[in-house]
């Protein structure tokens, strides 16, 4: 469902990164690792489309449909910090099922089954600013799947959290990703979540390696 031919990213005329070809079918799990500064952030944004390659092309094919991106409520990206509306806790979801059209009444219905689903059903009236870091994400997990995406695009979802946070945020990924949605990650530390993801991309040294074209490289049975 992902695929990039010749992309080329960097800014002020150095190159961040360098993707010749990629192909992603969203049906594993994907761990993007590299060492600080590496560019996953950055590759994250540009496969969201919050920002244009400098050369290339990425396509998302969701639903029989081939996509430049962005593609709004199907390709999702999410920061680690992410932003909250200044307002409750459920209208942050509210607000966010407005802006992309969702009917009213089935979006009220939906939006607090999801507030359940994230443990913050009690919280409905919370600013939802005065969440903690934790209980912040899972808000934002509950906000994008509200719109039931296609794809999700985490970045460094667990980086500042506790063990007991990381385990909430585990099982809500785990729950998304048991739903059909496709997961890509960033993660620097190892958790549980990322011993379960089924491949992994390395950028280093500008270049991005797929673990699964290396296995494909080194037997020829499986090319
Ligand atoms: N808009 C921009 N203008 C100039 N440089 C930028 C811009 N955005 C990112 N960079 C630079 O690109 C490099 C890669 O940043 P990016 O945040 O993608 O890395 P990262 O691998 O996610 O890092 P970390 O693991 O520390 O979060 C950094 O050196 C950053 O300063």
């Amino acid at each position: 469902m992902l695929d990039i031919e010749a992309l080329d990213h960097g800014f002020a005329g150095n190159t961040l990164w360098t993707i010749d070809r990629l192909h992603w079918s969203g049906r594993e799990m994907v761990h993007l690792q590299g060492d600080n500064g590496s560019g996953k952030t950055t590759l994250l944004r540009v496969l969201a489309g919050l920002e244009p390659p400098r050369l290339g092309r990425v396509r998302w094919t969701l639903d029989g449909q081939s996509l430049v991106p962005p593609c709004p409520g199907w390709v999702v990206y999410l920061h680690q910090h992410p932003y909250m509306f200044d307002t409750g806790v459920l209208d942050n979801l509210l607000l966010a099922a407005r802006w992309h059209g969702l009917e009213r009444a089935h979006a009220r219905e939906r939006a607090l089954g999801m507030l359940n689903w994230c443990g913050l059903g009690e919280r409905a009236r919370q600013p939802a600013r005065s969440l903690s870091g934790g209980e912040r994400l899972r808000l934002a997990l509950a906000r994008a799947w509200l719109l039931e995406p296609r794809v999700l695009l985490l970045d460094e979802p667990t980086a500042t959290l506790d063990a007991r946070a990381i385990a909430d945020v585990d099982a809500l990924i785990d729950d998304l990703a048991l739903a059909g949605c496709a997961i890509l990650m960033s993660a620097h530390h190892p958790s549980p979540l990322t011993a379960r993801c089924q491949r992994r991309w390395h950028l280093r040294d500008g270049v991005l390696f797929d673990d699964v074209a290396q296995r494909r490289e080194s037997n020829p049975a499986l090319r």
